[in-house]
C-alpha cells in the first residue's frame, strides 16, 4: 500500500488502479497481475490486468487529446512539464518506497532515480522550448537549375501517440525520459510501464495528474508485457514506440508497422584497462560500474579486459573493494541487494556454473540465498565461456586477461552487443585511437559508462538499440519535420 494520502485514489482495496481519460480506473477483466518483491519473494503490490478493449479506449482519447494539445503553446506545455516535475520531487519517498519494494533498489538510489527523473522532465521542457521553436528557411536557387523562387519554411510537428514502454530497472527514470519527450514536443503518450515497477510508474503517472495534464493525454496501462504487449505494439493507432529494455525489443521491431522507434536495448559493456592505467582508479570504477544496483544496469561494466602485466595488481585491487560490498536489503541502502527475479537469479547461477566448469578462477565464493546473490569476480574467463558474451544483469564480473589491446577492441567488437565500453588509460591518444577503434554507441575515457547525465547522446549499436535518445535527441526523433513552401510568381533576390 501506498504509504502516502496523496494517492490514495490509485488504489482499489488492495489492488492499483490503471490510468486513463484522465481517472483512475478498474479494469473490467476482473482480473490483477501479482508482483512479487525480490527481496521477500512474497507478493507485495497487484495491479489491474488491462484489457484490449481497455487499450482501444486509451489510444482513442490519446489520439483525441493529441490534437488538442499540440494546438497547446509550447511555453505552456513546458509550464505543465515544470509542475509534474516538482510534484515529483515533492512525492520522492512514497516513490522512492514502491522502488525499493518492487525492484529492490537500494534507498538511497531509489530516491536519486526519483529526484533524476524530476530533473529530466524540467531540463526537457527547457530544452524543448528552445530546440522547437527553431525551424529551418531554405532559399531555391543554392541547387542547380532553380532561381530564387521558392522559399522553405521548415518546422518540427509531433508524431501523435506515443507508445511508452521503459524496463524494470529505472521504471520511473526511464518512463519519464520518454514521457517528458514526447509531451514537449506535442505529443500524447501510452506508458505500458514493466510488471515489477508498475507501482512506481502509477506513483509518477498521478504527478502528471495532479499537474493537471489534459484527460487522455497520458495514459497508463498496466498488464503482462507477454499478454498485452504485442497487441500494443502492433496497433494502428501508436505512432511511436519508444522501448528500452531486453531482446523483446529486437522482437518489437521486426512486429511494428511503419512507425518512428526508439530502442535502448541490452548491453555487454566492457572495460578495456592499458598497463599504464590508474589502476586505483579503475578498480573504484569497475565497483560502481559493475556492482552498482547489483549490476541491473545496461551501462554496467559486464567484463573487464585488461592487459596481463597488470592483471594480477587490478584483480587484487578489484576484490579487496569487491568484499567489503554490503549485501542485503534494499531498505538498509545496501549495496547488493536481490536481483528481481527468481528466473533471473536462475539464468545468473547457469552463468556462474558453466564458468565453474570451464575452469574460471573464483576471487569469491559463489553464494545464492533466494534471488540474492553475493558479489563475484571470476577471474581468468575465457572466450569459450558463456559469460564471456552473455548479460548477466546481475552482480558477476568477468575478467578476461589480455595480451594486446587489439585483442580488447576484437573481444568488444565481436559481441552482438554495442552499448558503451570505457577505457583506462593515462595516454590520452592512446584513448582517442581505442575510442575510434570499439564498435559502440558510447566509450568513456577513464570512467566507467553511464547513461547520464541524461542531455548526452545515448545509444547502441547493432543488437543494442535503434536510434539515440538523450533529452534533445529524443524529442527530435518523437517529431518529424513539415515544411511549407512559397512559390514567388518571379524570382527574388535580395539587396540587389
Ligand atoms: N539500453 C538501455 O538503455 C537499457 C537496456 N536494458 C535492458 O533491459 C533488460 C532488462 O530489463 P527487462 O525489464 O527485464 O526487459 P524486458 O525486455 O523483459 O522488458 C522490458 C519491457 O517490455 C515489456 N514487454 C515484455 N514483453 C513485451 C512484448 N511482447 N511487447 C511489448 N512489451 C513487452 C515488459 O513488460 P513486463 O514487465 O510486463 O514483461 C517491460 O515493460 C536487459 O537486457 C537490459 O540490458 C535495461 C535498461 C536500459
Ligand atoms: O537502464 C539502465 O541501465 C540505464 O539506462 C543506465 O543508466 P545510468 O547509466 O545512468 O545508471
Amino acid at each position: 500500500m501506498s504509504s502516502s494520502s496523496e494517492f490514495d485514489d490509485i488504489i482499489d482495496k488492495d489492488v492499483y488502479k490503471y490510468y486513463a481519460d484522465g481517472e483512475w480506473k478498474v479494469s473490467a477483466s476482473g482480473k490483477f497481475v501479482p508482483i512479487i518483491n525480490p527481496s521477500t519473494r512474497q507478493l507485495q503490490y497487484k495491479v489491474q490486468a488491462c484489457t484490449q478493449e481497455e487499450v482501444n479506449k486509451a489510444l482513442e482519447s490519446a489520439k483525441a487529446a493529441q490534437k488538442l494539445w499540440a494546438k497547446v503553446p509550447l511555453w505552456k506545455r513546458a509550464e505543465a512539464l515544470h509542475k509534474a516535475a516538482a510534484l515529483l520531487k515533492q512525492y520522492k519517498d512514497p516513490i522512492a518506497q514502491c522502488l525499493v519494494k518492487e525492484v529492490a533498489k537500494p534507498a538511497k538510489d531509489a530516491v536519486t532515480e526519483v529526484v533524476r527523473s524530476g530533473d529530466l522532465i524540467s531540463y526537457c521542457a527547457e530544452e524543448g522550448v528552445r530546440i522547437l521553436s527553431e525551424g529551418k528557411f531554405l532559399v531555391s536557387d543554392s541547387f542547380p537549375g532553380n532561381e530564387r523562387n521558392k522559399l522553405c519554411l521548415a518546422s518540427k510537428i509531433p508524431l501523435g501517440v506515443v507508445l511508452a514502454i521503459p524496463p524494470f530497472n529505472y521504471p520511473v527514470n526511464l518512463a519519464v525520459s520518454k514521457i517528458a519527450p514526447a509531451l514537449i514536443a506535442g505529443n500524447s503518450v501510452v506508458l505500458k510501464p514493466p510488471t515489477q515497477g508498475a507501482v512506481s510508474g502509477l506513483h509518477m503517472v498521478h504527478c502528471f495528474h495532479l499537474a493537471g495534464f489534459p484527460k487522455g493525454l497520458i495514459s497508463c496501462i498496466t498488464g503482462k508485457g507477454s499478454e498485452i504487449g504485442d497487441f500494443l505494439t502492433m496497433h494502428p493507432g501508436v505512432n511511436c514506440i519508444s522501448f528500452t529494455g531486453g531482446d523483446t525489443g529486437i522482437a518489437i521491431s521486426k512486429k511494428a508497422g511503419m512507425v518512428p522507434l526508439q530502442m535502448e536495448l541490452g548491453g555487454k559493456d566492457a572495460c578495456i584497462v592499458l598497463e599504464d592505467a590508474d589502476l586505483e582508479l579503475v578498480a573504484a570504477n569497475i565497483i560502481k560500474g559493475g556492482f552498482s544496483y547489483s549490476g541491473q544496469r545496461c551501462t554496467a561494466i559486464k567484463v573487464v579486459l585488461v592487459m596481463e602485466s597488470v592483471a594480477d595488481a587490478l584483480v587484487e585491487k578489484v576484490v579487496a573493494k569487491v568484499n567489503k560490498l554490503k549485501v542485503g536489503a534494499p531498505e538498509d541502502d545496501c549495496d547488493i541487494t536481490a536481483v528481481v527475479s527468481e528466473s533471473s537469479a536462475k539464468f545468473i547461477e547457469g552463468l556462474v556454473m558453466d564458468a565453474k566448469e570451464k575452469g574460471a578462477t573464483f576471487c569469491q565464493e559463489y553464494k545464492r540465498e533466494g534471488n540474492l546473490i553475493w558479489p563475484l569476480l571470476l577471474d581468468h574467463v575465457r572466450p569459450d565461456m558463456r559469460i564471456a558474451w552473455e548479460e548477466p544483469f546481475g552482480p558477476v564480473l568477468p575478467v578476461i586477461r589480455i595480451n594486446s589491446v587489439e585483442e580488447g577492441i576484437h573481444h568488444c567488437n565481436a559481441s552482438n552487443f554495442a552499448l558503451q565500453g570505457c577505457v583506462f588509460t593515462k595516454d590520452i591518444n592512446k584513448a582517442m585511437m581505442i575510442s575510434d577503434a570499439m564498435e559502440t554507441g558510447t566509450v568513456q575515457i577513464n570512467s566507467a559508462p553511464a547513461r547520464g547525465p541524461d542531455h548526452f547522446p545515448f545509444q547502441g549499436l547493432r543488437d543494442s538499440g535503434i536510434g539515440s535518445q538523450g533529452i534533445t535527441n529524443s524529442i527530435n526523433m518523437m517529431t518529424k519535420v513539415k515544411t511549407t513552401v512559397i512559390n514567388l510568381p518571379s524570382p527574388s533576390y535580395t539587396m540587389g
